[in-house]
């Protein structure tokens, strides 16, 4: 019979994917995605579902590459397809840790496309989600940073499920070990160097119950659902100029709530400002005092420019000259218009052809080819929306 977690996790599977043909896992080989490539592997076999598993060999560990081949062996012996990817580290530069997993979403992102999956699981369990928010909560995060991590996530052009937030990292090890299945604990995971370990080594110390952590990152997550559909109605008409700048209506903007300004702020930020360019918690602040005293500012890559009735927020000529390039893979049917192409460079889109890559109302289009360059979808007013209501 099916013990409370394995029920708990189907019912999270059947919520998430139920109507989905294939499902892609990512197998780390820790024991969360261990545990989810099982409770899956029982699911999908009752249900019509193809499965496809990943791992990401990042090269950073002499172990890797013999641990990517154990986690092959294990979900192919589950019937499971698997595929290793390796990553080059030797391109990645600032913070490895960062890139490893920028590399991760966007390898598995790509062979999930290839592979025709809608869908990929990640093993999230309700510790992360503890333990995120109490690292960040020691950052000084607001609530974008506090709120639980969602079950559903769209990004880099994939849809990203964690149909295991509910449940603890205990109740899967426990689960894995009636199975007598195998899973490899890495590590890291115990290096009180890193942030995370401290953090989890802090909450067994204090006798706090990861459950009852999550719990308030899921009542956060809440409350920012409730911010972000005030600033939705708040910017329903705003509009976005064919040269890409957003214009947002300016008496519904002054009169938000301060925490509702910042969110159509950082939402506008992600949309205009692009790769890159995270929203910052400071320069936001500041760029908000700067609009309240019915002044302009600049903020990571935008200008936010007050006129009558309208506050309109633009691309920054020299954030958008060293952005990287935009890639667009749809069919260019001349819905956008690139401006200001300087000379040197050229447009080298035609309608009805995939445009290789371009600027958005912003400098220059090409060179060309991209390929192996960062490739970001082309952002309007549709994003602006998506994103100020998430
Ligand atoms: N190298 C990888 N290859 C494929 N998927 C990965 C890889 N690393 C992490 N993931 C996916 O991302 C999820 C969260 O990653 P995280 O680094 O928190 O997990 P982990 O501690 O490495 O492993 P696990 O969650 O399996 O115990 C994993 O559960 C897994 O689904």
């Amino acid at each position: 019979m099916a013990t409370e977690a394995e029920a708990r996790a189907h019912r999270a599977l059947d919520l998430l994917a139920g109507d989905l043909p294939a499902l892609g896992l990512a197998l780390s080989g820790g024991g969360d995605s261990t545990a989810l490539m099982h409770l899956a592997t029982d699911w999908a076999a009752r249900r019509d579902v193809r499965l496809a598993a990943v791992t990401l060999d990042h090269g950073l560990r002499p172990d890797s590459a013999a641990e990517a081949a154990a986690v092959g062996r294990a979900a192919t012996t589950l019937g499971i397809p698997h595929r290793t990817l390796h990553w080059d580290s030797s391109a990645a530069s600032g913070n490895l840790a960062a890139a490893a997993r920028d590399a991760r979403l966007t390898m598995i992102g790509d062979w999930a496309r290839a592979e025709a999956l809608p869908a990929v699981a990640l093993g999230h369990t309700r510790d992360d989600v503890a333990e995120t928010l109490l690292m960040r909560l020691g950052r000084g995060a607001g609530i974008d940073g506090l709120a639980a991590m969602k079950s559903r996530r769209e990004a880099q052009g994939m849809v990203w499920l964690r149909p295991l937030l509910d449940l603890g990292r205990q109740d899967l090890r426990d689960f894995l070990r009636r199975r007598g299945a195998e899973w490899i604990d890495d590590p890291t995971n115990d290096d009180l160097r890193l942030d995370r370990a401290r953090v989890r080594a802090a909450i067994n110390a204090a006798g706090l119950d990861p459950a009852r952590l999550a719990d308030s990152a899921r009542h956060l997550a809440s409350a920012r659902a409730a911010l972000a559909q005030v600033a939705a109605t708040a910017m329903a008409s705003a509009a976005m100029d064919p040269d890409g700048s957003l214009h947002l209506p300016r008496p519904a903007f002054d009169t938000a709530p301060r925490e509702v300004r910042r969110m159509i702020l950082s939402a506008a930020l992600s949309v205009l400002a692009g790769p890159g360019y995270p929203p910052r918690g400071d320069t936001i602040r500041l760029a908000l005092d700067a609009l309240q005293a019915g002044r302009g500012a600049s903020l990571g890559g935008m200008l936010a420019t007050p006129r009558a009735g309208l506050l309109i927020l633009t691309r920054e000529p020299a954030a958008a000259a060293r952005a990287a390039p935009l890639q667009y893979d749809g069919i260019w049917d001349g819905r956008w218009r690139v401006t200001g192409v300087p000379p040197g460079c050229h447009v080298a889109a035609s309608a009805g052809s995939a445009a290789p890559a371009l600027w958005r109302g912003a400098t220059c289009l090409g060179p060309l080819p991209l390929a192996g360059t960062h490739a970001a979808p082309l952002r309007n007013l549709n994003d602006f929306r998506q994103i100020l209501s998430m």
